[in-house]
């Protein structure tokens, strides 16, 4: 079901196999960058770390891997850098020793999501019915067209196919409408309502207008995404994904960070998408740690112990998003089949590398290999290998991860005046 299609240059496009602020800078520490010994210290724990990609993404048309016992056993090198993890992970190892774990339905959430429900009479009109012109992108749950609402505001409307459907969509239809609706961040691509009419499942979400990540980092438009505004939106999908983990009552899982549910503002700011797969995390409160479910996602970016265990939590956002940082740094998707086979999975490839000391040799071929982008990208991967440990105890919470960056990209800005 979660296969991969192929794009025109024969990489792999992966299919889908009480209000908590954003972090705030101030309340960053300005010296809780990785030191440099702490860099190879990582790099040490790297080594192992590795095996994971070995047994998790071998392209079928690749051996097996001789040292398969280590490969999910990375993490035991890798605990000696448990200290970067953040406090907030101290439960983490609590929740591995449980051994009943509750399935959370998204029926706790009774209350009717605060969205507007749109007619077919809005909707046509705002897509002056449906109109090709307006369409613009199609993905796993439909068609998106942008449209215009009466009061001039611009929208995505977006259209689930009727093969969806008739798959059982309307529980995921609830889910993406129950999260989108109740969340508001700057960096989220807000909800504006729903329509559900007969066969049709229509949902009306903000309009961002400048493509998706995945676009940019591909040059869509010519220009190359500096690594300055790399970081800045690592930023800001860190600040997004922090606050659906801290949301008031129900933590929010997004199941589905990748680079192409990443749309980008004309000043380059981002703002996450796709809340198809979200689902309401465990409430810690009730000591319900995390939520039991058939995996969903996206190849190359799915959580190993999500696969092995299909056990939720909010860390399997923080896999993704170690993977989308070593996509924003080298421009590469997470699988490419049409390379060399040590080349094929991008955060293996690049990993070694790291290990290797050469780390600047998986930059972004568009970006300059400068002492301070070399640096930069040095910190960045670090972080990337922890957010893409074995074992989700090891991994940062999503706070931690913007703090971290946010120090990556104050020393960067430091370095180029
Ligand atoms: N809010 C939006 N504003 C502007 N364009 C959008 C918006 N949402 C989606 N799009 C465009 O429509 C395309 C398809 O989006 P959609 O979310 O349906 O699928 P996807 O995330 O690309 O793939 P999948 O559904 O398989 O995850 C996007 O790649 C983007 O170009």
């Amino acid at each position: 079901m979660y296969g991969s299609r192929k794009d025109s240059s024969g990489s792999r496009t992966p299919e889908r196999v009480s209000y908590s602020p954003s972090p705030s800078p101030s309340s960053y520490s300005t010296n809780s960058s990785q030191s440099s010994s702490g860099r190879s210290r990582v790099r040490t724990a790297a080594r192992s770390v590795a095996g994971v990609f070995v047994a998790c993404f071998t392209p079928p048309e690749e051996e097996a891997p001789h040292h398969s016992s280590s490969a999910f056993g990375g993490s035991d090198a890798f605990s000696s850098t448990s200290d970067v993890s953040g406090a907030s992970d101290s439960t983490d190892g609590k929740r591995l020793h449980r051994s009943i774990y509750t399935v959370k339905s998204d029926s706790t959430h009774s209350k009717e999501p605060a969205s507007i429900k749109f007619t077919m009479a809005d909707i046509n009109k705002a897509t002056k019915n449906f109109s090709p012109v307006l369409k613009v992108g199609q993905g796993g749950f439909g068609t998106v067209y942008k449209g215009q609402l009466q009061d001039g505001t611009l929208v995505a409307i977006k259209r689930a196919k009727k093969s969806m459907y008739d798959k059982n969509l309307g529980g995921e239809f609830q889910s993406e409408i129950q999260a989108l609706s109740k969340v508001e961040h700057l960096n989220l691509v807000k909800c504006y309502g729903y329509l559900e009419q007969g066969d049709e499942r229509i949902v009306v979400v903000e309009y961002v207008p400048n493509g998706t990540l995945r676009e940019h980092l591909e040059c869509f438009n010519g220009n190359v995404l500096s690594l300055d505004s790399r970081l800045d939106i690592a930023i800001d999908v860190a600040h997004a994904i922090t606050y659906l983990h801290t949301y008031t009552d129900h933590p929010i899982i997004h199941r589905d960070i990748k680079s192409s549910n990443i749309l980008l503002t004309d000043k380059l700011r981002a703002k996450v998408a796709d809340f198809g797969f979200a689902r309401l995390a465990a409430d810690a409160e009730s000591g319900k740690t995390h939520v039991s479910t058939q995996v969903k996602g996206t190849a190359g970016y799915l959580d190993p112990e999500y696969l092995r265990t299909y056990q939720l939590t909010e860390k399997s956002d923080v896999y993704s998003f170690g993977i989308l940082l070593v996509e924003l740094v080298t421009g590469r998707r997470p699988i490419e089949a049409k390379r060399e086979l040590d080349e094929r999975i991008t955060a293996r490839w690049a990993m070694k590398k790291y290990t290797d000391g050469v780390a600047i040799s998986i930059l972004d071929p568009k970006l300059e290999k400068s002492d301070a982008n070399g640096l930069a990208l040095e910190k960045i991967l670090e972080l990337a290998l922890q957010c893409v440990a074995a074992h989700r105890r090891n991994r940062p919470t999503m706070r931690r991860c913007a703090e971290v960056l946010w120090n990556i990209r104050k020393d960067y800005k430091e370095q180029l005046v």
